[in-house]
């Protein structure tokens, strides 16, 4: 017996995620009590990342624990338990919005300087870099990923398929990506022999040596890729593809991962919004970039810079910007109604979610007027985006897929350290003048690996170290044995860096009994084509990616399988020992948030909570016996009673939200506790938390009902008050009580 008291560390997120915790932590507490099971939650939300960076703005009272360092240290001991939900990855837009809503509220942080000058404001910058991006997760992750479709999870949407729309043969939908100087074709890998401390320099045409990145520790057997994207191919890939599309009369749409790939994908994105308004920004080049103009932000960035001038100088760029319309194709929107384009913030149009949507839409997202259209997906990163194609010539060929006889994709995912692309950004840089790019030993001075860059490319160093691999190929083989089903490996032995990959899985597969299991290694391409077709036979395939695929298929599959990623079920197990449990694999759905704001509906689904919670107690129950694992045992029972009872949360204003969820999750979840019989105990304390919720269900449901259709007030978006949020997702005086009574 451990002597600590168990304990589940919950996090407190942004948005819906957040809004719904507010709901449904009361319910874990109301149960692990019982277990004596502590329950803690940490704030990680964005605005509690921008306090806990700059204490010293702040009055002693304002000041906020960093609990993301915090968690981090946790992933190290072995007893640790989080359950992690999804977060905002914040754009500069984003933050820019979190950091006034602070100000507003009397937290004395400094502005973002978005040009910094001085060295205040580039210290300034630096620390609210760290709260830019997918800055979370990278510092949890520190295990591999375990994502699947749980089998009721699975049976429920085979019964209850959601909508999909037929693919027309006719389809001009297609995937647009670069076949020259992107990164896949500028790569270098190697696996290093030893341990070594290495850094990034450049040495430029005129004699000088920069170091980017002085030390960067590596151990032996680490696999490390130096690659860069060259700017002149990339702004020559985005005018062909504009032409192309604008000759041929098809939409265009941009799609990229600017939140997790945070330093390089916002300037990707800004390359198309450059190109796309070329004439706009050749005449009016210089002023914007006085106004500190940055459209690596979106083109919100330039509307709101241009604001402060004179009308009629605004009205001239307004009009110039509307005149480049005139010879380019029609935009894909994101928000057609209020006029915003897949330009506008590159925080809009997230790859893992927009390419999957757009699938399930059969191959179309929406134009300016409202109507859904073909489109011209552009996907400038040719390593990943040919999975697309091939989804997409697949669905051509034999139309859409079937919800309710399709198979499933788990993943396995090398994730763990910072793996590959995903832990890059403090070693992504762009090219300030042609140079000769070296990787190289400190201490030797051996240069390692060596590419030539140009001006405005983008550099980058990945990592992926050995252990993790050793672990990733351990979980690959574990989940075929469990499940049964087969595995492939997806790497491409062309790419230099899963060349390397597929030396190290062949070695590491030898450590474990892989006797009658079915494990292969194809290149991307034909991995996506060999599963479509098990796919639509209704067959299984595991899919053992690295961690960019890992983030695009676990979206992509469940979206077609299951209608949303939020209903998987997400491991990672640290290596270190412990358990994270995520929470789904999608984001923090800002759109259900602002339902909840002007109609008191959260059509948010928890369902990857409860998924999570149960895995949670699970584990606990491993390490610490007893009446844990009874209670995750009845949630998981609940859960599917849950489903099978459609429990889950409507779309719709007016019916069952993610509180009336919660509710009937309670009420399913005493029940199950109460009728065991492998504790007593247990089933002695629920028979009366069952039988109140069972009574009271009626008036508990009507007091749910009562409070919808009017608007809230919650205090703020990124720093909501927490006692206005709990009193708005608790609204059933009834149900709050009844959980209360069991807690006594
Ligand atoms: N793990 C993490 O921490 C992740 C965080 N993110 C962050 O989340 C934000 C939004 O990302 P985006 O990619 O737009 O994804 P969203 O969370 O907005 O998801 C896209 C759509 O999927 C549906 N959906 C997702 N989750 C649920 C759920 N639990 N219940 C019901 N429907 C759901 C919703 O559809 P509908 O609106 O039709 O109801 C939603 O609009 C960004 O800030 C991003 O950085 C993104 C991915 C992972
Ligand atoms: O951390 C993020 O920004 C996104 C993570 C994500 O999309 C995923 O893990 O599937
Ligand atoms: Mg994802």
């Amino acid at each position: 017996m451990n002597a600590k008291q168990p304990t589940i560390i919950y996090t407190l997120t942004d948005e819906a995620p957040m809004l719904a915790t507010h709901a449904f932590l009361p319910v874990i507490r109301a149960f692990a009590d019982a277990a004596d099971i502590s329950v803690e939650s940490t704030d990680i939300s964005v605005a509690a990342r921008i306090l806990a960076e700059f204490p010293d703005y702040l009055n002693e009272d304002q000041r906020v624990e960093d609990n993301l360092a915090e968690l981090g240290r946790l992933t190290q001991d072995p007893d640790t338990n989080i359950i992690k939900l999804p977060n905002i990855s914040a754009s500069v837009p984003q933050l820019l919005a979190a950091i006034k809503e602070l100000q507003d509220k009397g937290y004395a942080i400094p502005d973002f300087p978005g040009n910094p000058k001085t060295d205040e404001e580039r210290e300034i910058r630096d620390r609210y870099t760290k709260c830019l991006g997918s800055a979370v997760n990278p510092v949890l992750r520190e295990g591999n990923s375990d994502r699947r479709a749980p089998k009721a999870v699975k049976e429920y949407a085979r019964k209850h398929p959601h909508s999909m729309t037929e693919w027309s043969p006719a389809s001009r939908t297609h995937v647009a990506h670069m076949r020259e100087g992107d990164f896949y074709h500028g790569e270098k890998s190697m696996t290093v022999d030893g341990d070594r401390e290495v850094r990034m320099e450049l040495k430029t045409k005129g004699g000088e040596t920069k170091v980017l990145k002085k030390a960067v520790s590596l151990n032996d057997g680490d696999v490390i890729d130096s690659m860069f994207m060259s700017a002149k191919a990339l702004d020559k890939f985005y005018e062909e593809q504009m032409q192309d599309a604008y000759d041929t009369g098809v939409m265009f749409s941009l799609h990229v991962k600017a939140t997790m790939m945070r330093v390089s994908h916002p300037i990707v994105f800004g390359h198309a919004v450059r190109t796309f308004y070329k004439e706009a920004f050749a005449k009016h080049g210089e002023l914007f970039e006085e106004l500190g103009v940055n459209v690596n932000n979106g083109l919100s960035d330039l509307y709101s810079k241009i604001e402060s001038l004179p009308a009629s100088k605004h009205d001239e760029i307004v009009e110039d910007l509307h005149k480049c319309h005139e010879h380019r194709p029609e935009l894909a929107m994101v928000d057609s109604a209020r006029g915003i384009s897949n330009f506008h913030s590159p925080s809009d149009v997230i790859v893992d979610a927009s390419m999957p949507a757009m699938i399930r839409a059969g191959g179309k997202m929406w134009g300016a007027d409202g109507r859904p259209k073909d489109t011209k997906a552009v996907n400038p990163e040719s390593t990943f985006s040919r999975i697309y194609q091939e989804m997409v010539n697949f669905c051509k060929t034999n139309g859409q897929f079937d919800p309710t006889t399709m198979g499933t994709v788990p993943n396995v995912g090398l994730m763990a350290q910072k793996a590959e692309e995903y832990g890059s950004h403090d070693k992504t840089f762009e090219i300030e003048e042609d140079s000769v790019a070296d990787i190289v030993d400190n201490a030797t001075g051996e240069v390692l690996l060596t590419q030539n860059v140009e001006k405005g490319d983008i550099w980058r160093l990945c990592i992926v170290k050995d252990a993790p691999i050793q672990d990733w190929v351990k979980l690959a083989v574990t989940r075929a044995r469990d499940s049964g089903m087969p595995v492939l490996f997806w790497l491409d032995p062309y790419r230099p860096h899963e060349n390397e990959l597929i030396g190290k899985v062949r070695k590491y597969l030898k450590d474990h009994d892989t006797d009658g299991l079915d494990i292969q290694i194809m290149s991307q391409v034909r991995a996506m084509r060999y599963t479509l077709e098990r796919v639509a036979r209704g067959l299984d395939t595991i899919s053992a990616t690295g961690n960019i695929l890992r983030d695009y298929l676990t979206d992509l599959f469940p979206i077609l399988e299951l209608g949303t990623s939020a209903k998987m079920l997400s491991i990672v197990p640290l290596m270190a020992g412990g358990g994270l449990y995520e929470t789904g694999a999608g984001g923090s759905a800002p759109k259900h948030v602002n339902q909840l704001i002007e109609e008191n509906h959260l059509r948010w689904d928890s369902l990857g909570e409860y998924l999570a919670l149960a895995v949670s107690l699970e584990d606990l129950g491993k390490k610490t016996g007893g009446k844990a694992t009874v209670l995750g045992k009845a949630l998981d029972a609940a859960t599917g009673k849950l489903l099978e009872n459609s429990k889950g949360p409507s779309r719709k204003t007016g019916e069952l939200d993610n509180r009336g969820s919660h509710f009937y999750l309670a009420l399913y979840w005493a029940r199950e506790l109460a009728d065991q019989t492998d504790d007593p105990e247990l089933a002695k304390h629920f028979a009366p938390l069952a039988e109140e919720l069972a009574k009271n269900e009626d008036s508990i449901i009507s007091e749910l009902a009562a409070v919808q259709g009017e608007p809230v007030d919650i205090g703020g978006y990124y720093f909501p008050d927490h006692e206005a949020t709990a009193a708005v997702m608790r609204p059933s005086k009834t149900f709050n009580d009844t959980l209360e009574s069991a807690r006594t």
